[in-house]
């Protein structure tokens, strides 16, 4: 009896904490497994997560956990929210110690380094076609979530019943909406392309350009997530949601937002590596903006802002340099689908 649990996270960092929280606020017995031992030490002798969400409590139903076994034998429900560059192998290593009747969900945005694949490709190659897969994606920083302010995210995956069942366990009626939505692939894509997008709103505004570019970057951002989500098959729809439009205003407007505040010291003049090491935590833009661009050209989906990051991180272009690009561009119909 002790070693159930109603769900599992995989990844103690600061979502996978915050969201292990709010599982427990909820009722819900939760174990949360690191793959540092020293720091779930920590946080069970702090019941506190000091590294990443400072002077917040943890509640009583969340049990941090060492041992993936325990951790995966524990609950069929289990929450994956490892960065996007581990995820494929953070998968490996739960495989042999799932149970039959194991679900899946991640809350990792971002795309596959090097092939630009959707995590959902990913959990499929390692896993095979036996688990239910399912995202939660939306405008959520951890902080936020954490301190029990009112937030809302959605749910999406591939099979209905484990969808709801994700709503009934995270939903609070006084903290958390949480929405289900039929676009899996949408869901995961949104929640990649907008750590592009808040990089360069982060670039302009460390530049010194105000409010007008800011929002410019936004909405011509968002017409760049829907473009290539319909190439590859996700509801435009999906996008005016939490997982598009959501995150987007979120993550390119405030500065909780790591992506956006390595694109504000890029902006200032700062070089790529000295920003990450500064930001000390995930910033998945960082590699999410070579895997985007990459699957832009292979579909041949017309994506500027992006490309001006690319050339920024990965090229030796500067922020202002990318900023002349995108003004510089032929004059066009703000409805046209490519150009
Ligand atoms: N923070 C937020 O507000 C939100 C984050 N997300 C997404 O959640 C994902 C995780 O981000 P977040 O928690 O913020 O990142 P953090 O940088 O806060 O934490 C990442 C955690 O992953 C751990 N980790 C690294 N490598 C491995 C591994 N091989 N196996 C197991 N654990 C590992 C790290 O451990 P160690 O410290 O030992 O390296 C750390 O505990 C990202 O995809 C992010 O985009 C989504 C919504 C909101
Ligand atoms: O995804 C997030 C909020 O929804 C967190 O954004 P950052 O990864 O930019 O901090």
């Amino acid at each position: 009896m002790k070693n159930t649990a109603d769900i599992t996270v995989l990844g103690a960092g600061s979502y996978g904490t915050a969201l292990a929280i709010s599982l427990a606020s909820n009722g819900h017995r939760t174990l949360l497994w690191g793959h540092d031992p020293e720091h779930i030490e920590n946080l069970k002798r702090d019941r506190a997560n000091e590294a990443f969400l400072p002077g917040i409590t943890l509640p009583d139903l969340l049990v941090p956990e060492a041992d993936l076994a325990t951790a995966l034998a524990a609950s069929n429900n289990v929450l994956v929210v490892v960065p996007s560059h581990v995820f494929g192998l953070v998968l490996e290593q739960a495989k042999p110690l799932l149970r039959e009747d194991s679900r899946i969900v991640w809350a990792t945005k971002g795309l596959e380094p090097e092939t630009g694949r959707l995590l959902q490709e990913v959990a499929r190659e390692v896993l095979g076609d036996k688990y239910p897969l399912a995202v939660l994606s939306g405008p959520t920083f951890a902080k936020e979530l954490a301190a029990g302010m009112p937030t809302a995210i959605s749910v999406a995956g591939t099979d209905e019943s484990f969808t709801q069942d994700l709503v009934e366990l995270l939903h609070s009626s006084n903290r958390l909406r949480v929405y289900a939505n039929d676009d899996f692939t949408g869901l995961q894509l949104g929640g990649a392309v907008k750590n592009v997008i808040a990089i360069s709103a982060g670039m302009s505004d460390g530049i010194g350009f105000g409010a007008n570019a800011r929002t410019a970057l936004i909405t011509r951002g968002l017409v760049e997530l829907t473009r290539l989500g319909e190439a590859i098959g996700a509801q435009a729809s999906t996008f005016m949601g939490m997982a598009g439009l959501g995150d987007l205003v979120l993550t390119c407007t405030d500065n909780q937002s790591r992506n956006r505040r390595f694109g504000l010291a890029l902006g200032k003049g700062q070089g790529v590596e000295e920003a990450q090491v500064e930001i000390g935590q995930v910033v998945e833009g960082y590699r999410n903006t070579k895997e985007v661009y990459t699957l832009a050209k292979r579909l041949g989906v017309e994506m500027p802002i992006t490309e001006q990051v690319y050339k920024v991180l990965y090229q030796g272009g500067t922020p202002h340099e990318a900023a002349k690009s995108l003004l510089a561009r032929e004059k066009k119909s703000e409805t046209e689908d490519s150009e």
